[in-house]
């Protein structure tokens, strides 16, 4: 895929729905989320990896989810109950497999290749957790392996390896990753806020997360897609300054001149390609919303 088709659908809420829980699974079908991400791994108890896994086979194979991008979080490969996972879903083929704790190019061109041999997952994207440090020191080499066309930024996860107290402290390999996902044309969305009852300190994370330019945030409970939704939309300040600046620098190119100037701004070609990458995602979220 090229990033233009990556990019053809908005990412600014991305829900964990853990695959055990059937009401939760049920009630997606009615949330403003962009995307879905049925879990099997981490918020799913040992004692019903069986369960959920049979119980999301059933739901997925039923359909229902509408135009929301649909993705699979499976377990390591290197667990007792990734295999599993990874044959169920091989049978599903789900828009995206996403792999937790990924370390290296390896893990994924290893997924990439078995992915190749079904029929149904010929179309099935990877996405990777960036979760360890030493995926955060490879993402270069991850962002560009085999269908690789996204990252989830594990700020959990990454927490605990690295023994750090703050997300400030984890600033550095959030950048890292946005940088590796950034030239190679994947997306990238940022972690979760654990206080799920806090929408003011949602609100305040979700703008950091668009300020460093993050596609969208992770959401763990359907109270928060809302303030995501929001955060991760152009505004309609954003938008009309947009249709301004192109507006403005088209003029200045039909007089032989490279740069305009709005609202005290130059506007360079640079500037008017961001213009037109802020009014394609309106226009992208625009369609999302109507389908
Ligand atoms: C956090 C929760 C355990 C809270 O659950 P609960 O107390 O039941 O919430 P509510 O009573 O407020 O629920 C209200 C209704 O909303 C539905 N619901 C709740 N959560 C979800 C959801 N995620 N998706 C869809 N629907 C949801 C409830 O069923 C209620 O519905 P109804 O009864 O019809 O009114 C819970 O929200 C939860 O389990 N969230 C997901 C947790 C999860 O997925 N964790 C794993 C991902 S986080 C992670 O691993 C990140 C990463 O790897 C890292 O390292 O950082
Ligand atoms: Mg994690």
């Amino acid at each position: 895929m090229d990033t233009l088709e990556i990019r053809a659908r908005p990412y600014r809420s991305v829900l964990y729905i853990p695959a055990s829980k059937d009401r939760a699974i049920e009630k997606a079908k009615g949330l403003a989320a962009d995307a879905i991400i049925f879990d099997l791994e981490d918020a799913v108890a040992v004692e019903e990896k069986a369960h959920a896994r049979d119980l999301l086979t059933a739901r997925l194979t039923e359909g229902g989810f509408g135009n929301r991008a649909l993705m699979v979080r499976i377990n390591g490969l290197d667990t007792p109950w990734g295999e599993d996972d990874l044959s169920a879903v091989m049978a599903i083929g789900p828009q995206a497999i996403l792999l937790p704790k990924v370390g290296s190019v390896t893990e994924v061109a290893a997924l990439a290749a078995r992915l190749h041999g079904a029929a149904a997952t010929r179309n099935t994207q990877i996405w990777a957790m960036m979760e360890t440090p030493m995926g955060i020191l490879n993402a270069a080499e991850i962002a560009r392996a085999p269908r690789m066309t996204g990252f989830v930024m594990g700020t959990n996860d990454l927490a605990k390896e690295l023994g750090c107290r703050t997300r400030g402290a984890m600033h550095m390999a959030l950048q890292h990753c946005l940088l590796a996902a950034r030239a190679a044309g994947i997306l990238c969305i940022d972690g979760v806020y654990n206080a799920f009852r806090d929408e003011e300190g949602l609100a305040v994370e979700c703008a950091e997360g668009r300020d460093f330019g993050f596609d969208g945030k992770t959401l763990i409970h359907p109270s928060q897609i809302a303030i995501a939704n929001t955060a991760f939309a152009p505004s309609q300040a954003e938008i009309d300054l947009a249709r301004r600046q192109i507006a403005a620098f088209e003029a200045a190119t039909a007089q032989g001149q490279a740069v305009a100037v709005v609202d005290g701004q130059i506007v360079e070609n640079l500037h008017v390609d961001t213009a037109r990458a802020t009014l394609a995602k309106a226009d992208a979220i625009a369609r999302q919303e109507a389908a």
